[in-house]
């Protein structure tokens, strides 16, 4: 930290000292190299923090700089106030080229953005207002009391302190709730509806954020040039600026504005040879995708391991973290009503084109039971529990929740209201560490609190940092807190699986459903499992399970209920159901069999 802050000043006194050694013409380099800085930000949030292909940044960048130009040169209004309208302006466009992300995947904006690029260009070529293939000149120079802008060393100041405001706030936006979210979206978005994440508006937030980087470093080039004209927002310009985000490495800000800066300067060197230089950027981005997908952001990291596979380098002696015992759950109060089921499934049905995946399934779970699905492969357990949690909306059927019908609800809705999962093929957020992994389930934060941001970041700081400890706790109670700082993927399996059901316990649900929760698990992890899926049903929390490991379900579930084809064929508790003739033949020809009740009630 403390190298941290010494590096920053020195780029600071750096920063500030640079106009005392450029002539003007560099000085004039260096201020398009800041407008470009503030756009590769705005791109590095939208594409490399949120994961959403973004290719109308350009667009976004000219409608912020003719805004200011038509604002002040036909309008006749002063520069700030343009600038302010001009912003606004871009924001609105943002939020409009983010509605298709509400409904849309990823790769399809990609195909929506790239149409905006060109149909602005295609509009701005041709618009009278826009002053077409000329453009708007004589847009006037901004005025600050007492500071001649006119002036491209004085105008570099005011850039500067644009850029570290914007980027300062990228990088607390990164660091807190808003970022952890987008980044949780990044790598899973299914993971991440199913923790709370409302994905779809978090996704036009993303454009959002990007169009206001976008319109600041329009209203700049508008006041730093004088004039606009179409080529400058071209698709070229917009593979340029992404060959920026990509090299620097799109999932940091800080290698974002690096790739600016050096691309920046490259295009500088080859202003002469422009069809060389698409070919050079285009070249560079292919072997920089193969070869540093973390860009030259990454490169320190990349090349300290290269030094340690080579013995150049020792690798740090690594304390072996271990996974600790699991602190039971303090026991909740005795349900009130016994019999009102928590979770009821009315008529179910989910049919996949000719496949009948689930066929008229009703099931009540009563408040305080660890209820068991079983059934063969192919049974339709895992579509059961994708209907309930959201991720597909049922052919026929209802689902009630506390008695509240929450059938086809969003998933991020039914994770608000209670209902938690995790998946057959862990879905672990892989870039986040284990310790933000719980804390995107742990945060309440709503998209409708951005403001936040921009009005009280010190509360969402202070509350960052509240949620952080709490997230510590949780992660003792489970045994994961050696793990804190770990990616999950380097972790054991099973390791693996108690932090997705920690996950889980964080978004404090009251409804677990648990996919196969024992797989890949060994018999004393296994063991450990059973007791903490007991401590969380003691808690007052309804377990859900499906399982194939037949020994566990027999020991640990109150209530069994068995698919076969997508219908149930048996309900009842364990011993009764293990003895049942049409279970029996449903799992004749399956690998397991259904053995005996492994202990007794009173130990359930
Ligand atoms: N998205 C989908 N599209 C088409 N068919 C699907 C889809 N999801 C599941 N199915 C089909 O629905 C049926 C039930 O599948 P499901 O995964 O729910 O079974 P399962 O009981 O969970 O199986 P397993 O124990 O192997 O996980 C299968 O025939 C499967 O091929």
């Amino acid at each position: 930290m403390r190298y941290r802050l010494g590096g920053l000043a020195a780029l600071a006194v750096v920063a500030w000292m640079l106009p005392y050694q450029l002539n003007s013409y560099t000085m004039h380099v260096v201020n398009v190299m800041l407008l470009y800085a503030i756009l590769a930000v705005g791109l590095g949030l939208a594409m490399g923090i949120a994961g959403q292909i973004n290719l109308a940044q350009v667009a976004f960048f000219g409608v912020g700089a003719y805004a200011t130009a038509v604002l002040t040169v036909k309008a006749g209004l002063g520069f700030w106030m343009a600038a302010l309208l001009a912003i606004l302006a871009t924001a609105a466009v943002g939020l409009v080229v983010g509605t298709p992300a509400l409904r849309v995947q990823s790769h399809y904006l990609g195909i929506v953005t790239l149409g905006l690029a060109l149909a602005f260009t295609n509009w701005v070529t041709n618009s009278e207002v826009a002053g077409g293939a000329e453009g708007i000149s004589g847009i006037p120079r901004p005025e600050l009391p007492g500071i001649d802008l006119s002036n491209a060393y004085l105008y570099y100041y005011v850039e500067l302190a644009l850029f570290a405001l914007t980027l300062g706030f990228g990088l607390f936006v990164v660091h807190t709730s808003l970022g952890r979210r987008m980044r949780a979206m990044r790598d899973d978005s299914l993971a991440a509806g199913a923790v709370g994440v409302e994905v779809p508006a978090l996704r036009m937030t993303a454009f959002l954020l990007a169009s206001v980087y976008g319109g600041v470093a329009g209203v700049l080039y508008s006041g730093l040039i004088g004039y606009v004209a179409p080529e400058t927002f071209s698709i070229a310009n917009m593979f340029l600026l992404l060959a920026m985000v990509i090299i620097g490495g799109r999932q940091s800000l800080v290698g974002c504005v690096v790739g600016a800066i050096a691309l920046a300067l490259v295009r500088e060197v080859l202003i002469d040879y422009p069809t060389y230089a698409q070919v050079a950027y285009g070249t560079v981005v292919v072997l920089t995708v193969v070869f540093a997908p973390t860009g030259l952001a990454g490169l320190p990291r990349r090349l300290n391991s290269v030094a340690r596979r080579l013995g150049w380098r020792r690798r740090p002696e690594q304390q072996a973290a271990s996974l600790s015992p699991f602190r039971p759950y303090e026991p909740g109060p005795a349900p009130v009503d016994d019999a009102a089921p928590i979770l009821e499934v009315r008529n179910l049905s989910m049919h996949f084109k000719g496949v009948k995946a689930v066929a008229d399934v009703s099931i009540l779970v009563p408040a305080r039971q660890i209820r068991g699905i079983v059934g063969p492969n192919g049974s339709g357990k895992t579509t059961l529990f994708n209907v309930i949690s959201g991720l597909y909306r049922p052919t026929a059927g209802r689902v009630l929740l506390d008695g509240r019908d929450v059938t086809a609800a969003r998933p991020h809705a039914l994770a608000h209201a209670g209902i938690a999962r995790t998946f057959q093929n862990l879905r672990l957020f892989p870039a986040l560490t284990v310790r933000d992994n719980v804390l995107v389930a742990l945060d309440p934060s709503r998209v409708r609190g951005t403001w936040r941001y921009l009005l009280l970041p010190l509360g969402v700081w202070r509350r960052d940092r509240a949620l952080r400890r709490e997230a510590d706790d949780l992660l003792d109670r489970f045994g994961l807190r050696a793990f804190a700082d770990s990616q999950p993927t380097a972790l054991p399996y099973g390791t693996q699986r108690r932090v997705e059901i920690a996950r889980a316990m964080a978004a404090r649900p009251r409804l677990l459903l648990l996919d196969e929760p024992a797989a890949g698990l060994n018999g004393d992890e296994v063991r450990q499992l059973c007791d903490i899926i007991r401590s969380i049903r003691d808690a007052g929390v309804n377990v859900v399970v499906i399982e194939h490991n037949m020994g566990m379900v027999m020991s640990l579930c109150d209530h069994v209920t068995v698919l076969a084809h997508g219908a149930i064929i048996a309900d009842g508790p364990p011993d009764e159901v293990a003895v049942s003739p049409e279970v029996i033949e449903a799992y004749l020809g399956e690998t397991m069999a259904m053995p005996a009740p492994a202990v007794s009630e009173a130990q359930r």
